[in-house]
């Protein structure tokens, strides 16, 4: 079963006929996503496998509020308040107010709720509102991306989650609050806008840590969900998961997320017993970690093994030594639609935000009969978790041994430049630097001035430009590629005999063969083949020699 963790769920829209009341610190262990097509007894369900509820526990839910935490006094942040974006003024706030109670007396709420359930990947979702912040910090590094530019980003991967982005705001500052994140200001600000649109969800651009969630959900009066990007991302990678291998490994990443946020979830424990029993939170809290922490040995073992077959069928593929390339890029950039274009896949290319989770291989057939693999990759983020980093480099090891590695870029992009520093940056976290590269300037047809970036392009010389909509530069793609798979292979003087025909067929597969001579023994072949195949060759080559 696959588990979000990230997600916290208000009970007045699972169960809108309870009294049940929206307790702010507990973070509940499904995704909202799914929990929308369910009910109680898979929650509890869920619950009592991962370990966060016990059988004979009544969910918590009719004891969902936990006793009144006195918030430390605010640490006044020096410059919390000097610049804040779109700043609520009185009247504005005022007019939202008047506006939502008006609303909430024309519209019929349970009309409106039932509205608002989107058909989303198959699954219905129930679309929430939400609200963006995002904080700019003083001295941040000049080719970072620009708070209204990750803003923006935010809010296309919180529609593709499945989210009604209603506004958004920014603070800059010259270091995060370590209490609230933002100013306290900003919370006040936040809190009014959140009554104004009905928020019920408050996404925070950078990864929060677990005080600061449970801080500011109180700070926001315990009605709304606050998660961070992080959070957000793992839930679409949830919702889009599709494989055994995608599931498992979102799985791992979403509890590994979720460990150092378990922390006062059983402090009605303390209640329900009438203080009477000290502790007895702390206690749970510690048997929750543990029981986390082996269903995160239970899943690794699990994706173990999944591997193992994974990298059975890699070997397989090494016996035909066919050259892999693979196709790296930012999320959107247009990988799986060139995989698409250069080998007639059916891979989903859409415009969203990580529409590919598994890596596809295909088979790619040029003009003069040379053929290579190509594989399409999950495609990178700035600011990408890096729990999922590491969740996801299994799968991407494919990248590790690829013969090259073609970085797609969406040229028409206006921050096409911070996305390709920000995919080197993984690349070179998964220690693929020193693979050869290519560069693939894509989406060219809708580039402001298609013209200049193809001048611009010929100027360098590990740049192709093309349009993998259209077509357009695909043969001179497949050119390059083939001049730097020869630059990849070794030199191969070999001599085949009559009877092993077959591998003399593989070289002229493969590799580039240069001459090829008929000999009394057999035939004598002068080649570039790939490294894995000249190891092959070895006993014909010393046939050659001697
Ligand atoms: N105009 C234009 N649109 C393109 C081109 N290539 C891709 N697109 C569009 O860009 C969007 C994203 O394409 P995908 O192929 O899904 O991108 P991706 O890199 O695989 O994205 P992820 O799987 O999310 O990482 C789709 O709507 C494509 O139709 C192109 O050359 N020109
Ligand atoms: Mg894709």
């Amino acid at each position: 079963m696959s588990l979000c963790f990230c997600s916290n769920l208000k009970p007045s829209i699972l169960f809108p006929d309870s009294d049940l009341r929206w307790n702010p610190t507990r973070t509940r262990p499904v995704s909202f996503t799914k929990l929308r097509q369910t009910n109680y007894s898979f929650i509890k369900a869920v619950g009592e496998e991962i370990g966060v509820l016990s059988p004979d526990d009544s969910f918590s839910l009719r004891n969902p509020v936990i006793e009144e935490e006195t918030l430390p006094e605010t640490e006044v942040n020096e410059v919390e308040n000097e610049v804040a974006a779109s700043v609520v003024d009185e009247d504005k706030a005022q007019s939202w107010i008047k506006k939502s109670e008006n609303k909430d007396q024309q519209v019929d709420e349970l009309d409106e709720n039932s509205s608002r359930f989107k058909l989303l990947n198959g699954k219905e979702v129930f679309e929430e509102k939400a609200y963006l912040v995002g904080v700019s910090c003083r001295g941040g590094t000049e080719d970072s991306f620009g708070i209204e530019e990750s803003l923006k980003e935010l809010a296309q991967l919180a529609d593709t989650a499945g989210l009604l982005v209603v506004d958004s705001t920014y603070q800059k500052l010259s270091s995060p609050n370590p209490r609230t994140y933002i100013g306290s200001g900003k919370v006040a600000e936040i809190k009014t806008a959140i009554r104004a649109f009905d928020v019920e969800t408050v996404i925070f651009d950078d990864e929060l840590s677990p005080g600061q969630l449970r801080n500011l959900e109180k700070a926001f009066g315990g009605d709304v969900r606050v998660c961070d990007r992080t959070a957000l991302i793992l839930d679409i990678f949830n919702q889009r998961a599709a494989t055994r291998e995608a599931s498992l490994q979102v799985s791992l990443a979403q509890m590994e997320y979720q460990l150092p946020r378990l922390t006062r979830m059983w402090t009605h424990l303390e209640r329900q017993a009438g203080g009477q029993v000290k502790g007895m939170g702390e206690k749970q809290i510690e048997v929750d970690k543990r029981i986390l922490r082996t269903q995160i040995g239970v899943l690794k073992k699990e994706l173990e093994s999944v591997r193992k077959h994974r990298k059975q069928y890699r070997n397989h593929r090494v016996s035909v030594p066919v050259p892999v390339v693979s196709l790296v890029g930012y999320t959107n950039a247009g990988k799986s639609t060139l995989l698409n274009r250069l080998t007639g896949a059916d891979v989903l290319a859409e415009d969203r935000l990580f529409a590919t989770l598994d890596p596809t291989t295909r088979r790619v057939q040029m003009k003069n009969g040379k053929e290579f693999l190509l594989t399409d990759t999950v495609g990178f983020i700035q600011k990408l978790p890096t729990t999922l980093v590491a969740a996801f480099r299994a799968t991407l090891e494919e990248i590790a041994e690829s013969s090259i590695l073609v970085h797609v870029v969406d040229i028409s992009h206006p921050l096409a430049e911070l996305q390709i520093e920000a995919v080197e940056k993984v690349l070179s976290e998964l220690d693929a630097v020193s693979i050869p590269k290519l560069m693939v300037w894509n989406k060219v047809d809708k580039a402001r001035d298609p013209e200049k970036i193809k001048l611009e392009a010929k100027t360098k010389n590990d740049v192709v430009c093309v349009s993998a909509l259209t077509g357009e530069g695909l043969d001179e793609f497949c050119n390059e590629i083939q001049n730097r798979l020869k630059d990849t292979m070794v030199w191969v003087e070999a001599l085949i005999p009559f009877d092993k025909g077959e591998l003399l067929s593989t070289i002229h597969h493969v590799g580039m063969v240069e001459r090829t001579e008929y000999t009394e023994k057999g035939t004598l072949v002068r080649a570039h083949v790939p490294l894995r195949f000249a190891s092959l060759l070895t006993p014909m080559r010393q046939m050659c020699v001697s």
